[in-house]
């Protein structure tokens, strides 16, 4: 149960502490944040609305913690790091929980997140001993006009207090995807849960205090965005910040100071079908990607384009597939549970409204009860409606029926997101040739959009966002570079032969 024998120290009452110098806390704000259960439309948890002066110690706290932890060795941060992703495994039931009651996460992807997440954890501590582990050393002759008087010794070094701002729809996994990287790289860290998804967020982080990380190494703030966020964003203490989630990372982008940014934003992932595309895999995969976690994830099949001369036999399957897709709670573990909010399932049937206005094909009547919207194919669907463009977040999806392969790619491209795509065909070479034209971050071939493994390379274009995650690139942009370089008196050769340069 969430809440309770492990667990029991992060809750006070009925409200969740927040986190801070290795202590659960409760604020001097005495004010809190609920978080409605997305099913039943109630109060589910209730967290603490931290305070600016809370969030200047924290940030203090984590700038002293820091320096004692860079001068942490590699491995022992990386023992730290599994014990955490232990911990996280050993208690996915509770933390699983949270998620179904808090974001309506089908009860066994709930348990998949933690598990992931745990696993994820793991390798980026491996990966992390590995390029941290060693550095660059470069000699000075490999430049036209040097002798080898200058050896340069290279190596990479955290850049102090990382700020990881995590989504609703994955608040463990998206928010260990910042905290692991950050600190193998010797980083402090200070993470900004979604509302929607605190607690689950409050729980993954008590694992790592029961790992034992250092007091003030990892801190866990809580609060509406839309109240502190932006004092978090623009705090003179924060030296990188990590985000993922929608426009509001624009915004962000533009506020920070000279800090690096890790973005990763919304998407529009279009589904490419050409004309020799094997349409079950195709229906398959446009299930498990536009309707997965109600839609509700970046990487989902956000807008079919298919050939003109397939489409009625797709449609078909993709209809038939949807009829047997279960509708409910999350508790029982339905394939479509309720969208996160009220608002996002307002926003959903406005688009749905436009099509409807605008002439699209309803595969399916709309029908919505409360947050819980059923799985809905819209035919037909042209570039003047909403939903070619803009992004539901949940299990409404449009087709577009193309008459070339250019067609489609122009479509793909003419969108302000960039996150991913994927192309249906027998043919490998033209699938390379559609990706290469393809501005997205990833091109999925004979598959539907996907972040994990967590360990690719995962990155948006355009709005979709600023640099690039997966735990490579994530411990790579957490860290920065520091050069040392020995000036010699004298040129240094070393020669096989024994022979001595002048003493
Ligand atoms: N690219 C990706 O991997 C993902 C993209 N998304 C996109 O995000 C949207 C839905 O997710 P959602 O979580 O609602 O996204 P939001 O952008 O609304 O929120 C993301 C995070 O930012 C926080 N936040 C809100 N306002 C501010 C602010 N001014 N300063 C700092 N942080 C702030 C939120 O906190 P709070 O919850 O308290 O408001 C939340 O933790 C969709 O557009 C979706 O495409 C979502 C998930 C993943
Ligand atoms: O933010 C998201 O929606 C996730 O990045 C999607 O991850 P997944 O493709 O592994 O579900």
């Amino acid at each position: 149960m969430a809440g309770t024998g492990l667990f029991a120290e992060i809750l006070d009452g009925d409200v969740y502490k927040y986190y801070a110098d290795g202590e659960w806390k409760k604020s001097s704000s005495a004010k809190t944040v609920a978080i409605i259960n997305p099913t039943t439309r109630k109060t589910q948890y209730k967290v603490q609305a931290c305070t600016q002066e809370e969030v200047n110690k924290v940030m203090e706290s984590a700038k002293t913690a820091q320096k004692s932890w860079a001068k942490t060795p590699l491995w022992k941060r990386a023992e730290l790091l599994h014990k955490a992703a232990a911990i996280l495994k050993e208690h996915k039931a509770p933390i699983a929980e949270c998620l179904v009651k808090e974001i309506a996460k089908p009860a066994k992807d709930a348990v998949t997140e933690v598990v992931r997440s745990g696993d994820l954890v793991s390798y980026t501590a491996e990966e992390g001993v590995r390029i941290l582990g060693e550095g660059k050393f470069l000699v000075s002759d490999s430049f036209p006009g040097n002798e080898r008087t200058k050896y340069c010794l290279t190596s990479k070094i955290p850049l102090g207090v990382i700020l990881a701002i995590p989504p609703f729809n994955y608040p463990v996994n998206l928010a260990v995807s910042k905290i692991a990287p950050a600190l193998i790289a010797g980083n402090s860290l200070v993470l900004k849960p979604p509302t929607q998804g605190a607690v689950s967020a409050l729980h993954m982080v008590h694992c790592f205090h029961l790992a034992g990380f250092p007091k003030g190494l990892i801190s866990c703030v809580t609060g509406k965005g839309s109240e502190i966020g932006d004092f978090l964003t623009m705090h003179p203490g924060v030296n990188c910040i990590s985000f993922t989630g929608g426009d509001t990372g624009i915004a962000i982008s533009k506020k920070a100071g000279m800090v690096p940014l890790q973005m990763e934003l919304g998407g529009k992932d279009a589904c490419i079908v050409l004309e020799d595309a094997d349409l079950d895999l195709v229906a398959a995969n446009i299930i498990k990607g536009g309707f997965s976690y109600s839609g509700q994830r970046c990487t989902a099949v956000k807008v079919v384009l298919v050939m003109e001369s397939v489409a009625d036999v797709l449609v078909d399957k993709v209809k038939a597939k949807i009829a047997k897709l279960t509708v409910g709670r999350p508790e029982d573990d339905c394939d479509i549970t309720p969208v996160v909010s009220e608002s996002s399932a307002n926003f959903i049937e406005g688009l749905v409204k436009d099509a409807k206005e605008k002439g699209a094909i309803f595969c399916q009547e709309y029908k919505r009860d409360g947050n819980l919207i059923w799985p809905l194919l819209l035919d037909n669907v042209r570039p003047d409606m909403r939903i070619a463009w803009e992004e539901p977040f949940g299990p409404v999806l449009p087709v577009i029926r193309i008459d070339s392969i250019e067609e489609g790619i122009h479509h793909c491209n003419a969108s302000n997101f960039g996150l991913q795509g994927c192309v249906f065909t027998k043919d490998v070479n033209k699938a390379i040739l559609i990706s290469d034209a393809m501005e997205t971050g990833t091109v999925q071939i004979n598959s539907a959009p996907a972040r994990g493994p967590d360990h690719f390379p995962f990155q948006g274009l355009k709005d979709s966002g600023i640099g690039s995650q997966g735990v490579t690139n994530s411990i790579n942009m957490m860290t920065k570079i520091k050069s040392t370089v020995i000036n010699l008196p004298t040129p240094s050769y070393t020669m096989g032969n024994g022979g001595h340069s002048k003493l």
